[in-house]
């Protein structure tokens, strides 16, 4: 079964506070989804390629006009919304039962070794998985700012990262009755937890960083430049 990418980019970044869309953003003279799109194209993964744009992000659809995989698809409102357009329009023509690599456009730094172990745990076990990295920071469950807070074992707990990868139309399946449910998914991993389904937790890297705030630009430079990519 092939093993695509989806690649949802159609945010607007209310947190990072620019005036476009924060993958737009150039880091040493290159849109960070150009980092995001060349990291991910190195890994050997027989797949096709797509990517959620909005309509009204022109710089960022002529960017993505530059790649000649890259298949376009319209973004929606939320994340979720993105990728759920994004796995209906594949399964207009890919096999339902191939995987798919969801990746945030705004993670630039994730490296192509740890992207070709997760497609690799993957095919070997038969079995979806995501990328993600051990807490090292002692945890507080803090429901208000005062009061005695719990401290949580952070020896069960990890940072969820991308890519997440999962069969195309389990995923849909699963992140449609997670939204008929209810459930709050802000990734495809919540979508197959309410289903009940296992997956492999694979331990990236801790500089996958997604560039959230504005003070994540500087740290991109530099994971990038000590990756060695600038
Ligand atoms: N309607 C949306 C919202 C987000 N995303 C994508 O989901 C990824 C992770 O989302 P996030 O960091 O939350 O991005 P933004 O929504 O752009 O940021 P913010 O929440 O600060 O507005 C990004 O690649 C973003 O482009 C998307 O495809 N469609
Ligand atoms: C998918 C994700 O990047 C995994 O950490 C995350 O869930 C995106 O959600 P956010 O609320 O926009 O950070």
């Amino acid at each position: 079964m092939a093993v695509h990418f989806l690649f949802p980019a159609g945010g607007v970044g209310s947190r990072f506070g620019s005036d476009q869309p924060k993958q737009l953003t150039e880091i040493a003279g290159r849109a960070v989804m150009a980092w995001t799109l060349n990291a991910c194209f190195e890994t050997d993964r027989k797949g096709r390629a797509f990517i959620g744009l909005s309509a009204e992000d022109a710089a960022g659809q002529a960017i993505a006009a530059g790649y000649d995989e890259l298949e376009v698809f319209t973004a929606g409102g939320e994340r979720f919304e993105t990728v759920l357009n994004g796995l209906n329009h594949m399964l207009e023509s890919v096999h339902p039962f191939d995987w798919v690599l969801v990746h945030d456009i705004a993670r630039p730094c994730v490296q192509a070794i740890d992207i070709q172990r997760l497609i690799d745990t993957v095919l070997v076990t038969q079995m979806g998985g995501i990328l993600c990295q051990p807490i090292t920071d002692t945890v507080k469950q803090a429901s208000s700012l005062q009061g005695i807070p719990k401290t949580i074992d952070r020896s069960t707990l990890c940072a969820a990262q991308t890519p997440q990868c999962f069969r195309v139309q389990e995923l849909r399946d699963a992140l449609r009755k997670a939204l008929d449910d209810g459930v709050n998914v802000t990734d495809e991993a919540s979508a197959i937890e309410h289903i009940s389904q296992p997956m492999n937790l694979v331990v990236g890297s801790s500089d996958n960083i997604k560039l959230t705030h504005p003070e994540d630009a500087a740290l991109v430079e530099f994971y990038l430049t000590q990756q060695g990519r600038i």
